[in-house]
């Protein structure tokens, strides 16, 4: 990426985030235009942020390494509120995340995608998951925690590729890591609903709806955890070994869903009105207690909330 500038003049509606495997968006059918480093009251985002632009789309699109580009962030020190907010601040309002996940069914097998429609949070309190503290409160809806308009959009698109078996629904449990699972906690897991398992998913999920965004996850099977007494249980190796096969597909997959939003209903659906306001309607400090920290850093990331008088 040497060479390229580090401004776009133009607002980068779409982002891709790329986990475990997918560092970089390297790919014929996407040219890297520019690579950017925005800096947020949150801190700065995990990786830079690479512009990249595609011969299916006049929408550019931003790809952000959820890792670092060398893999070196723990699912717990990913900085999710940077992440989030810088690339809200570069025009993103539709966000397309892949994730590495174990199975939790038999029937997502490993190499299969799953587009979830609902989260179970594991995590354990440690990571930063919310744009609202520190003097301004606000409670944002999450009873469906993906948005359906795009899932439905992933969905359809995957289609289009022959290789690719995609499961429409599904539970993600999130756990927070690094270690892998106990068996006992496999099964706990299956015995609850769950799919598919990461250590991603939030709070990424729940800091996007906070931004307005809309936002939805392509989940990507590389192994059955250790829930299955006839399988070796989850180990590094396994889920690189996968993640070959899938990250070329996930490429794909960023290609198609890219036609599938070229045209004017996409434009509808990237922009993402639908989720404009949710955040400040759920803000239930009253306007004299919020405190002028909390007014400049929310100001920032949804300007207009506290104009300046
Ligand atoms: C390297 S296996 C565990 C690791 O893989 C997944 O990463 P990501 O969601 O970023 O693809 C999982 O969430 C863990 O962080
Ligand atoms: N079994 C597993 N548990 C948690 N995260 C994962 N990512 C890939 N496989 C996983």
């Amino acid at each position: 990426m040497e060479g390229l500038p580090n401004t776009y003049s133009e607002p980068i509606p779409i982002a891709v985030i790329g986990g475990t495997g997918i560092s970089s968006l390297t790919h014929l059918s996407f040219t890297p235009v520019a690579v950017l480093n925005p800096q947020t009251p949150w801190g700065t985002p995990s990786s830079p942020i690479t512009v990249l632009e595609s011969p299916h789309s006049h929408t550019p699109i931003a790809f952000l390494s959820r890792h670092g580009l060398h893999h070196e962030l723990s699912p717990s020190e990913v900085p999710n509120t940077a992440n989030i907010a810088a690339l809200r601040s570069l025009g993103v309002r539709t966000i397309v995340a892949f994730s590495a996940v174990g199975s939790l069914d038999e029937d997502i097998a490993p190499e299969h995608f799953v587009v979830p429609d609902q989260i179970i949070d594991r995590t354990k309190g440690i990571r930063e998951s919310t744009f609202f503290s520190g003097g301004c409160v606000s409670h944002v809806g999450f009873a469906d925690p993906f948005d359906d308009l795009l899932r439905r959009v992933i969905i359809d698109a995957a289609a289009g590729l022959k290789d690719v078996t995609i499961h429409s629904k599904g539970t993600v449990i999130c756990m927070e890591g690094p270690a892998f699972s106990t068996r006992a906690e496999s099964k706990m897991y299956q015995s609850w609903g769950g799919s598919v398992i990461n250590m991603s998913v939030l709070p990424e999920a729940k800091l996007a709806r906070e931004a307005e965004m809309a936002y939805a996850m392509v989940c990507m099977s590389t192994d059955y955890d250790c829930w299955k007494e006839d399988e070796k249980p989850v180990d590094v190796s396994i889920v690189m070994a996968r993640m070959r096969k899938n990250g070329e597909n996930a490429k794909l997959l960023v290609g198609e869903i890219l036609k599938a939003l070229a045209d004017k209903d996409g434009e509808e659906i990237i922009m993402a009105k639908r989720y404009d306001g949710w955040a400040r309607m759920g803000i239930s400090t009253s306007p004299a207690g919020v405190s002028e920290a909390a007014k400049a850093k929310i100001e920032w990331l949804l300007p207009g909330t506290f104009p300046k008088p």
